[in-house]
């Protein structure tokens, strides 16, 4: 049957016709077999819930926490006063500082495995669009184009009044409408292109097909290709994507997987590898098990790690374990049945945007290191975006695993990395800051200022920055007032940015309170959930305590090359303890 991706419904003839007219039956459109109950969860993410058999699967509309809100046509809302918004590069110079700080006890690895599970959600065809696309919208021929929303820069930039750079490349969101899915005129709703649920999208593809290319259809496996002794997933020797790569040495490109952020892609090499790995020990102890069965069993243990990592180990360090649990977010051990099938699988547009606050914790100056745990040096992580070869040679992902683990993290702090701040697309843009598109996104998207979402949060009314001074440092708060002139003009991560952090917890206490209301919808929504004792082909309550057992560490031994030593909590730092 073919559903409509936006209505989730059935598409009948009229439609059909209106997109055969627009030729995106493709993307508007999405093919799904009938549900079966006890069926494995399908790459595709259909049938997760059988009630909305097309929610789940790539391109699900998003859950929007607080109504969108935007002036005429779409445009970015206005100030209470009824002028524009202040410049998002102004706020980001005024409202963070720049620099370097670490954290005393969490290791890069957190960023690494924290990007990696949130590629899982997002893709970056947004980037894609203005890297590759469309790079006119800082030059006279992208003045009028509809599709350009640049960064502008003031002239008493702090960094950019030297260089005469006064303009960054920067494009519209790509929503239903810009496909064709929906009228102009409708309300702008964003076209997500991953499946809205943890199912490591990025190492499986859910876009219908890809995954016969990328399985092997014997004993489970996908399809591995050998270079200088390791395994990588398939390349494409033609592929225009690794905008980076520096060949004729590097040119390795992911074929079936987004070539992103270099921390991301390799996370999703290492997954790739665990889940040929998992197959493998299946096989050795199943012989009789056929093709289909071992696929979908090394996949779905695959996932249950990924996410029991994610849940059980790095979120508690972020979010406060104890304040996980009473939020129901995660169990004490043993099976949990949370799913309720009136809860449609979506994300929130504001758990998504939410997660770009973690662009303060980042830290760009990657130290390397050898199997010994022997400094080697340096390597500036925005070097390496879209730049899939360089792990492929010269030991690079060894020496940047072997880093990771060993490295202190950036701050949690309002404090922001050069290179993200300046230099975020490292040689792909000449100047860019990932900071100043989050303030101009979230407008983009519609999001409703920062107060309203602290009301929805505490239930009390934010009408003079007054309100505030509970929730914020008297710097922090004074900043605020500096750039703003009503604080129902402050954009989301604007707020977020300066908020205190929630008590037991490393963020500020609205991005926790938007979290936890979409990672409960991620428990309640999925059929699959590995932690069900009834979902399809549950794991076994020996099977699951084995998961429960999983740590980073545990899974970089297993498939992290060379890690022979490590310590056991390894998101947090080496301790003499
Ligand atoms: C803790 C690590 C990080 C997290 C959790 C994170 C998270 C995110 C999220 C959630 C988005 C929005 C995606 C969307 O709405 O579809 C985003 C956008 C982006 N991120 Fe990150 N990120 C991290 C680190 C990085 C790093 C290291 C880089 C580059 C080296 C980077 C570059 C970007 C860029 C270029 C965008 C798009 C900006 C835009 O067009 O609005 N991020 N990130």
């Amino acid at each position: 049957i073919l559903y409509d991706s936006f209505t989730g419904k059935p598409v009948n003839k009229t439609l059909l016709k209106i997109y055969e007219t627009r030729k995106n039956i493709e993307i508007c459109t999405i093919e799904i077999k009938p549900c079966e109950p006890n069926q494995w969860r399908r790459v595709d993410g259909s049938c997760t819930n059988p009630k909305y058999p097309s929610r789940g699967t790539h391109r699900t509309p998003s859950h929007r926490v607080l109504a969108p809100v935007f002036s005429s046509d779409y445009e970015p809302r206005k100030a209470v006063n009824g002028g524009p918004l202040p410049l998002a590069r102004k706020l980001r110079t005024e409202l963070l500082s720049m620099g370097k700080a670490s954290e005393r006890s969490i290791t890069q690895l957190a960023s690494y495995y924290m990007i990696f599970m949130f590629t899982d959600l997002s893709a970056i065809h947004e980037v894609a669009n203005y890297i590759i696309n469309i790079e006119t919208c800082c030059i006279p021929e992208g003045q009028y184009d509809n599709r350009c929303i640049p960064l502008k820069i003031p002239v008493d930039d702090p960094v950019h009044r030297y260089s005469g750079v006064r303009c960054m490349n920067l494009t519209r969101p790509l929503s239903y409408q810009t496909y064709g899915c929906l009228d102009n005129g409708t309300t702008f709703e964003r076209m997500v292109i991953q499946t809205p649920l943890y199912d490591l999208s990025q190492t499986y593809n859910p876009t219908p097909g890809v995954i016969d290319h990328i399985r092997t259809y014997k004993n489970g496996l996908m399809i591995e290709e050998e270079e200088d002794g390791q395994l990588f997933p398939p390349t494409d020797p033609d592929s225009h994507m690794c905008l980076l790569n520096q060949p004729p040495r590097e040119n390795r490109c992911f074929k079936y997987h987004i070539n992103n952020v270099m921390s991301s892609n390799l996370m999703n090499i290492l997954f790739y590898r665990q889940h040929n790995q998992i197959a493998r020990e299946l096989y050795r102890l199943n012989p009789s098990w056929d093709d289909e069965r071992l696929f979908y069993t090394a996949r779905d243990i695959n996932m249950a790690i990924s996410v029991q990592i994610f849940f059980y180990e790095l979120l508690p360090i972020i979010m406060g374990k104890k304040n996980m649990i009473r939020d129901g977010i995660i169990g004490d051990g043993g099976f949990r049945d949370l799913y309720d099938e009136s809860v449609e699988p979506r994300m929130s547009d504001e758990y998504v945007y939410g997660l770009r606050w973690f662009h303060l914790i980042q830290e760009t100056d990657l130290k390397l290191h050898d199997k010994n745990g022997h400094y080697v040096r340096s390597f500036p992580l925005v070097n390496g975006t879209t730049r899939t070869g360089f792990l492929a040679i010269d030991n690079n992902m060894q020496h940047i695993i072997q880093g990771s683990f060993r490295q202190l993290g950036g701050k949690f702090d309002q404090t922001i990395d050069y290179d993200m701040a300046d230099r975020i697309l490292g040689g792909i843009l000449h100047s860019s800051d990932v900071t100043a598109s989050d303030i101009e996104k979230g407008r983009y998207y519609g999001l409703q200022p920062y107060v309203n979402y602290k009301e929805f949060c505490t239930k009390k009314k934010y009408r003079s920055f007054a309100d505030l001074e509970d929730s914020f440092s008297f710097e922090s708060l004074n900043r605020l007032m500096k750039v703003y002139k009503d604080p129902r003009d402050i954009d989301l991560i604007a707020g977020l940015w300066g908020e205190k952090y929630v008590k037991g917890g490393k963020i500020p206490e609205t991005l926790y309170c938007l979290l936890v209301e979409q990672l409960k919808r991620t428990v309640q929504s999925d059929r699959h959930w590995y932690e069900r004792h009834n979902r399809p082909r549950a794991f076994t309550e020996e099977q699951l305590k084995a998961i429960r057992q999983v740590t980073i560490a545990g899974t970089l031994c297993y498939i992290g090359d060379f890690v022979t030593e490590i310590q056991p909590r390894a998101f947090y730092a080496i301790s003499n303890e």
